[in-house]
């Protein structure tokens, strides 16, 4: 990949602002989000933060208020009716937490996956058939083909869930709750299933997720806050100097292109920030103290915002 190439989710400042009955919420407020083809990424935050407001606008089901997204080349921001529909329907697939939703329950598994080539009509006719097979069989649920879905359980649905989302072969994959109703085993089960198709088929995948687990399949962490991207956890494998491959995590404060960040609330409340506080530049870290001028033992301890490291003065 190189530095120049578009990719292939990105949002600058979005906004995404709800009127109901007369008052305004902010679901979006700003949030930037880069992801390269190929990632598969996670994403995180509280209830109400704005996760599923985000994945609508990236479906192309909701359109935002302001800022920039655009996803597998297409300007979500301009797109008209007919491109947005057609965006839906070979640009991107969805998976959904609920399998009803996923699924028709009265057709097979192969059914599901023919009527989802038919409706789209992106996939060559001649291709359809191998190509639906061959998601079967990468999914190991080739045996299944011919089950409907009451006939299958909670994690052989969401693999076809899978087949189905990828049988316009979409270059993105955008996944909400995927593992909500699924047990532990069955969720690595469908992670995994994720994961080999997204190698295989060099996908972009996007996880909303309160499963802890899932962070543990991914290389990037997203948390949102308040409608924003507030921290990436960063996970990479190295060998470490006895030989053996460990994995670390690594996180990170999201600073935007307006140079916002957000101070974790647990960090705040420690150090009594609130309202306004003294930065300081120094040579290697900037600092950050209550503005209280007399504010006693907050300033006792700064954060090392390089490192990451707490310092006592
Ligand atoms: N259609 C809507 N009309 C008004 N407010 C909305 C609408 N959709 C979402 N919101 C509000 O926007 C904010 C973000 O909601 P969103 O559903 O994106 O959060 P979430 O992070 O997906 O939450 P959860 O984890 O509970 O699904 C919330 O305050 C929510 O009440």
């Amino acid at each position: 990949m190189t530095a120049l190439a578009e990719p292939d989710i990105l949002c600058e400042g979005l906004v995404r602002i709800f009127t109901a009955q007369g008052v305004e919420v902010q679901a979006l407020q700003g949030l930037d989000l880069r992801m390269e083809r190929g990632e598969l990424v996670a994403l995180v935050g509280a209830s109400g933060s704005g996760k599923s407001t985000l994945l609508g606008i990236l479906a192309g089901l909701d359109a935002p208020t302001a800022g920039v997204a655009r996803v597998a080349g297409h300007d979500l921001t301009a797109m008209r009716r007919r491109e947005r529909v057609a965006y839906r329907r070979g640009s991107v697939g969805f998976i959904w937490q609920q399998t009803s939703r996923n699924l028709v329950s009265y057709l097979t598994a192969a059914e599901n996956i023919a009527l989802a080539q038919h409706v789209a009509g992106v996939v060559p006719r001649a291709e359809r058939a191998s190509h639906a097979s061959g998601l079967l069989e990468l999914l190991g649920i080739a045996a299944l083909a011919d089950r409907r879905p009451a006939e299958l359980s909670g994690g052989q649905q969401q693999r076809v869930a899978l087949a189905v989302a990828l049988a316009n072969r979409p270059r993105v994959l955008l996944a909400d709750e995927p593992t909500g109703e699924l047990d532990e085993e069955t969720s690595a089960q469908v992670l995994e299933a994720m994961e080999t198709v997204g190698r295989e088929h060099g996908l972009t995948t996007l996880v909303v997720t309160h499963d802890p687990a899932v962070a543990e399949h991914v290389d990037r962490t997203i948390r949102i806050r308040d409608g924003r991207t507030s921290t990436e956890v960063l996970r990479r494998t190295h060998t470490d100097a006895a030989g053996d491959r460990v994995r670390v995590a690594e996180e990170f404060a999201v600073l935007d292109r307006a140079g916002r960040m957000q101070v974790p609330s647990e960090f705040a409340t420690a150090l009594g920030l609130r309202d306004r506080v003294r930065l300081t530049l120094e040579p290697d870290r900037i600092e950050v103290r209550p503005g209280q001028p007399y504010g006693g033992a907050p300033d006792a301890s700064v954060r090392d915002a390089s490192t990451g490291d707490e310092e006592s003065r």
